[in-house]
Formats: structure tokens, sequence, C-alpha cells
């Protein structure tokens, strides 16, 4: 595979210092060295600079913070990605914040008729600027994806919306606000919810998801967001959420996803270097990457 990295050092989409320091840490944790070690085409792009949160009308906005900078941030994004997948090769973007998906999005969803998206996360990301309890762009992305929410979002790249509700499968949710819940139900979004991964194991989630997903796309977003995992793997992130996917559980999601190779983007999102346990987090995104692309224990 010829694979492109782009980091994204955002943390204006949510309000804990550090997680613009994720693609760093990730990249220290070696995530060249460990696609090389697979046979892949590895080209690291550098990281999308992100502007200041100086604007004051924007920082002030408690309903959307940092909307300004979050919405330049996410153009110059989609513009990279797009680039990318014109010229034949898979876009790995390393955030930074969950906003950063609007960007990703926007730049991938242009060249599929039908691309599917593999929500992996503890949050549903479907707030708008009306149901956000905290006003946080993060928790807002797969809602812009969808056309939700405010234009500078919803219309990053020029178009929307980037994906169809019915193309879209949340995994490993357990922390959804009310208006979350009432779009996933009004919208009919499929969704695993940690409910269902208990009473299901992951393998059958995994084998639901890839024959929902092959019989109606004709391409897959993995956007995983690392608090998605348990705190216990996975301890440096911003909003951390007892109860997740274990480490194990995560492998085996990513190995059947590489062996199924539905895949053709993906992002690793929500590392925070200053929250974490010696870079813990930053090396469980490299070992889920290295299964996502191949890697196999013999
Ligand atoms: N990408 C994330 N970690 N999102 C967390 C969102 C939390 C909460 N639902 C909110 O809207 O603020
Ligand atoms: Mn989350
Ligand atoms: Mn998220």
């Amino acid at each position: 595979m010829n694979i492109s990295i782009i980091g994204v050092p955002m943390d204006l989409g949510q309000t804990r210092r550090g997680v613009d320091m994720g693609p760093s840490a990730i990249r220290y944790a070696g995530i060249v060295e460990r696609l090389e070690n697979l046979n892949h085409d590895i080209e690291d792009l550098g990281d999308i600079q992100i502007g200041r949160a100086e604007r004051v009308q924007d920082v002030m906005n408690p309903k959307l913070r940092n909307l300004k900078a979050v919405a330049e941030a996410n153009e110059k994004l989609a513009v990279t990605v797009d680039e990318v997948v014109t010229r034949g090769r898979f876009p790995l973007v390393l955030g930074g914040d969950h906003s950063i998906a609007i960007g990703t999005l926007a730049g991938v969803a242009k060249h599929y008729k039908n691309l599917g998206v593999i929500w992996y996360d503890a949050h549903g990301d479907l707030n708008t600027e009306e149901t956000s309890p905290s006003g946080n762009i993060h928790g807002m992305s797969l809602a812009a994806s969808l056309g939700l929410g405010h234009p500078a979002l919803t219309m990053i790249g020029g178009y929307s919306p980037k994906v169809k509700p019915e193309n879209i499968v949340i995994i490993g949710a357990r922390a959804l606000d009310e208006g979350e819940k009432q779009l996933i139900k009004a919208k009919g979004i499929k969704i695993y919810t940690m409910h269902e991964i208990d009473r299901l194991g992951m393998t059958k989630v995994m084998e639901e998801t890839i024959a929902y997903l092959k019989e109606r796309t004709d391409g897959v977003h993995l956007s995983l967001d690392l608090d998605g995992l348990d705190p216990h793997d996975a301890p440096g992130v911003g909003t951390p959420v007892i109860g997740g996917l274990t480490y194990r559980e995560s492998h085996l999601a990513m190995e059947m996803l590489a062996e199924a190779q539905i895949i053709t983007s993906a992002e690793f999102v929500e590392v925070n270097p200053i929250l974490d346990e010696r870079n813990k987090t930053a090396a469980t995104a490299v070992a889920l990457m290295g299964s996502l692309f191949g890697e196999k224990l013999v």
C-alpha cells in the first residue's frame, strides 16, 4: 500500500490542552518504521498548520468554541487529503482532537458515491450547537459530516453532506447525549454500543459491520477515537469513559478490517500526551495501526 501520513496538531475542538502534541507522540512511538516493516510505501507529509484561537468573538461563543480557527484548519486538511486520494494513496491522518474528522471526510468523500464510515468511539460526536452540552466542536464532527450544524462546519470543502446516515456504523459508544440518542433513532444510524458488544462479542460485531458496509458502500473511512478504548489501555485522552473496548478487542477489530480489505482511509485521534502514561496511548495507536495495515502475530 502507498500510505501518506498527515499530522493535524489540533486542540481547538475541545478545552484540554495537550492533544495538539498527538501527532508527535504517535510519530515518536514509531508509526513510520512500523508500517515500513510491513513493506508499505510511507510518505510523511508533516503537519497541517493550525491557526491560533485569537479571535475573541469565536472563543467567547460558548456554543461553538473556536469555530473560525477549527473551520480554517479543516479546510486545509480537506485539500491535503483530497490531493493524497487523487494521487492514488491512502490517507492516514493523525490527531489532534476529533473535530478534524470534518476535514478528513471532506477530502475523502468526494471520491466516493457511497462512502462508509466506521466511528470507533465512546461518543457519538453527533451534537450540533443546539444540542451540545459543552460547545466543543470535537463532539460535533459526525453530525457536521451528515450536514447538520453550522454551515462553517458542514460546508467544509464546498459541499454537504459527506456521508449518508445509513452508511455509518458506530462502535464502542457508551456516553451519548440526549440529542445524539434522538438523532441516532431518527436517522436509523447503525450502532454497536458496549451493550451489544458485550452481548455479541467483537467477532460478531465486526462480521456484521463488514457485511453491512460491503453491500452498500464503495469505500470505508475508519475514524478511530482512542477514547473508544478503555482508559486502562488508553489513558491519554481528554474525555475518558470507563467500561470501554479492550486492547485485545480493538486489535481483533483492526485485524478483521485488514483481512476484509475494506478500509480506504483512516484517522487516529484524541491522543493527548500530557494526560498519558509514558506515551502508552500513542503506542496503543501505533500497535492498532500495525494490525490495520496487515501485521500478523506469526
Ligand atoms: N471526540 C470526542 N472525544 N468527543 C467527546 C464529546 C463529548 C460530549 N458529547 C460533547 O459534546 O461535548
Ligand atoms: Mn470520544
Ligand atoms: Mn470522538
